[in-house]
C-alpha cells in the first residue's frame, strides 16, 4: 500500500515477515490505520495462494475504511475484488490439497471447541490424525488391489490358481479389516466429546433437583422454590466440568398423582431426558429415603427402574451400583440424622468394585457433601468418556469423531468382507470389492466425489475463514 501511495519509501514487506505499516485509501490518499502486514507467497499458505493479510484494529471505522479501499481497488467492476463467502478460505485450501476433509472438520471443531477436551482432539483431527489413519489404509488397499489386477491380466485362466493368488493377499485384507473393526469400536467416544455427554437430572417432587442444576451451573439458571412441582419443562445448560463438555437436563419431578396435563406433560419429557441422557443423576430427599415414602412414585424414572420399582434403598443402591450411567444423590441432609443413612449406604456397598462411590448424601442448601459429590460425578463423568477402557495406545488413536466417518468405514469393511468372501468367488468379484473399499476411504478423506458433502462442511464457518 505504502509503496503505491507514494507516502513512504518503506520497502515491500519481505515474505512470512511481520511489518508495520500505515495504510491508505487509493481514494484521496487519506490514512485509514496503521497495521501489522503479512505477505505470504503460495503455496506456503492457508489457501496455497498468494496472500496478503492486514492485521487492522477492529473498529467499526476502521474496518470499514479498510474494506471499501479493497474493494475500490476492483478498477471497473469485474468483480475480481470481492468479500469472501463464509468458509470459502478453507473450501480454497481443501481444493488446492492443503488440507483433506477431516483436517477441515477438525479446523470447524477447533473454532467451535469449548471444552479442554473437545480442543485436544479438535487439534489432533486438524493436525492429520485421521487423515493418516485413512489415507494409511487405502494406501494398502492401492497394493491389495495392484496384486490382484496383476494376477488377472497376466494370471491363469484356471479358477484355483487365480484362487491360490489372492490367498496371498487375503491376510493383508484381514488385517486391515481388524483394524477397522476397532477403530469402530471406541464406544462413540469421539462423538460424544463433540457433542457433549447428557446428564439428566431427575427424582420425585420438591427432592432439589433444581438446586442440583444451579449448584452445578454455578448460577441460578432455574427457579428453585419449596412448591412441589415447580419446574414443568426441561431445564438444559451447557457445563464444563474439569474440561468435559457436559450437557445437563433439570427435569420435572416424577410423581404417579399429577393429574395437571401439563405436569404430567413434563414428567413424559422428565422420562424422555431421562432415557437419553448416558449418565442419570437421581436426586431424592434424605428424610423420605428414610420414610421409605420415595420410592413408590419412582417407576420408570432412570433405565435401571424401568422393570422393577424398588422398594427400599438396598435396591436402589444395588441397581445404580450395577449401571455405570448412574449416581444416586440423597439431599437435605441437614434435615435427618444422618449416620444411620450413611452407615445404610455403606452396607449396602456404595462404591465396591473399584468404581466411583454410586451414592451420596448430601445437603445443597448448607454444602456439606457436596464437593464429594462433585468429584464423584466428575469421575463417572470420565468413565462415561473412557467406557471402553482407554489404555495409552487406544487414547493415542484417532478417533471417529462423525457419523459421517463411522457410515463410510462400516460400508468399507463391508466391501473388504465381501473381497474374502465365498471359496470360488472370483478374483475379478474381489478386485471390484477392493475397490469399493478403497472409494469408501476416499469419501472420508474427500479424495473421492464430495460434491454432496461439501456444503454441509462449510455452511457452518464464519466469514474470514
Ligand atoms: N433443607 C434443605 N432444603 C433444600 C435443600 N436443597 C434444596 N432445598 C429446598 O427444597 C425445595 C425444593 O427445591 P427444588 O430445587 O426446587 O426442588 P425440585 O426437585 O427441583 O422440585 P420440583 O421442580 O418441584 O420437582 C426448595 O425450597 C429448596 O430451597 C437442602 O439441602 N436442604
Ligand atoms: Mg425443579
Amino acid at each position: 500500500m505504502d509503496s503505491h501511495s507514494g507516502h513512504s519509501s518503506a520497502p515491500f514487506p519481505a515474505p512470512r515477515m511481520a511489518s508495520l505499516r500505515k495504510l491508505y485509501s487509493p481514494v484521496g490518499q487519506e490514512a485509514l490505520d496503521q497495521a501489522i502486514v503479512l505477505w505470504l507467497p503460495g503455496p506456503r499458505s492457508f489457501t496455497g495462494e498468494d496472500t496478503v493479510e492486514l492485521h487492522c484494529h477492529g473498529s467499526r471505522a476502521v474496518v470499514q475504511g479498510v474494506t471499501e479501499a479493497l474493494l475500490a481497488l476492483d478498477k471497473g467492476g469485474k468483480a475480481r475484488v470481492r468479500l469472501a463467502e463464509p468458509g470459502e478460505f478453507t473450501e480454497r485450501a481443501f481444493a488446492n490439497g492443503r488440507m483433506d476433509l477431516t483436517e477441515v472438520e477438525g479446523l470447524a471443531d477447533l473454532i467451535a471447541a469449548d471444552t479442554a477436551a473437545q480442543r485436544k482432539q479438535a487439534l489432533k483431527q486438524m493436525g492429520g490424525a485421521l487423515r493418516q489413519t485413512y489415507e494409511g489404509w487405502r494406501e494398502e488397499l492401492k497394493v491389495c488391489l495392484a496384486h490382484t489386477e496383476a494376477v488377472i491380466d497376466f494370471g491363469d485362466d484356471e479358477l484355483d490358481v487365480d484362487e491360490a493368488a489372492y490367498d496371498a493377499i487375503r491376510p493383508r485384507v484381514r488385517r486391515l479389516s481388524e483394524e477397522m473393526r476397532r477403530h469402530l469400536a471406541d464406544g462413540g467416544r469421539g462423538e460424544v466429546i463433540r457433542a457433549g455427554i447428557r446428564v439428566a437430572i431427575v427424582g420425585p417432587p420438591n427432592a432439589g433437583k433444581s438446586t442440583m442444576l444451579n449448584t452445578l451451573a454455578r448460577r441460578p439458571a432455574a427457579i428453585v422454590s419449596p412448591a412441589a412441582g415447580t419446574t414443568r419443562d426441561v431445564v438444559e445448560v451447557q457445563l464444563d466440568v474439569g474440561g468435559l463438555p457436559v450437557l445437563v437436563s433439570d427435569t420435572a419431578g416424577i410423581r404417579e398423582a399429577a393429574r395437571d396435563p401439563v405436569e404430567q406433560e413434563g414428567i413424559r419429557r422428565a422420562r424422555e431426558a431421562a432415557g437419553r441422557a448416558q449418565l442419570t443423576v437421581l436426586v431424592l430427599d434424605a428424610a423420605e429415603v428414610l420414610g421409605r415414602e420415595a420410592f413408590a412414585s419412582l417407576a420408570g424414572v432412570g433405565p435401571f427402574l424401568k422393570d422393577a420399582p424398588p422398594e427400599d434403598l438396598e435396591t436402589v443402591l444395588r441397581a445404580v451400583g450395577g449401571d455405570a450411567g448412574a449416581l444416586l444423590v440423597l439431599n437435605k441432609r441437614d434435615t435427618v440424622e444422618g449416620e444411620h443413612l450413611l452407615e445404610q449406604l455403606r452396607c449396602a456397598g456404595a462404591g465396591k468394585g473399584g468404581t466411583s462411590t454410586a451414592a451420596y448424601l448430601v445437603s445443597l442448601s448448607t454444602g456439606e457433601g457436596v464437593e464429594e459429590m462433585l468429584a464423584g460425578l466428575q469421575a463417572r463423568l470420565e468413565e462415561v468418556f473412557d467406557k471402553d477402557g482407554t489404555d495409552d495406545e487406544r487414547a493415542e488413536a484417532p478417533v471417529i469423531t462423525r457419523a459421517r466417518h463411522r457410515v463410510h468405514v462400516e460400508r468399507c469393511l463391508e466391501a473388504l468382507t465381501a473381497s474374502m468372501g465365498e471359496q470360488g468367488l472370483g478374483l475379478d468379484v474381489a478386485a471390484e470389492e477392493l475397490r469399493i473399499a478403497s472409494t469408501e476411504l476416499g469419501r472420508i478423506t474427500g479424495a473421492v466425489d464430495v460434491e454432496e458433502v461439501l456444503d454441509v462442511i462449510f455452511r457452518d464457518f464464519c466469514i474470514g475463514k
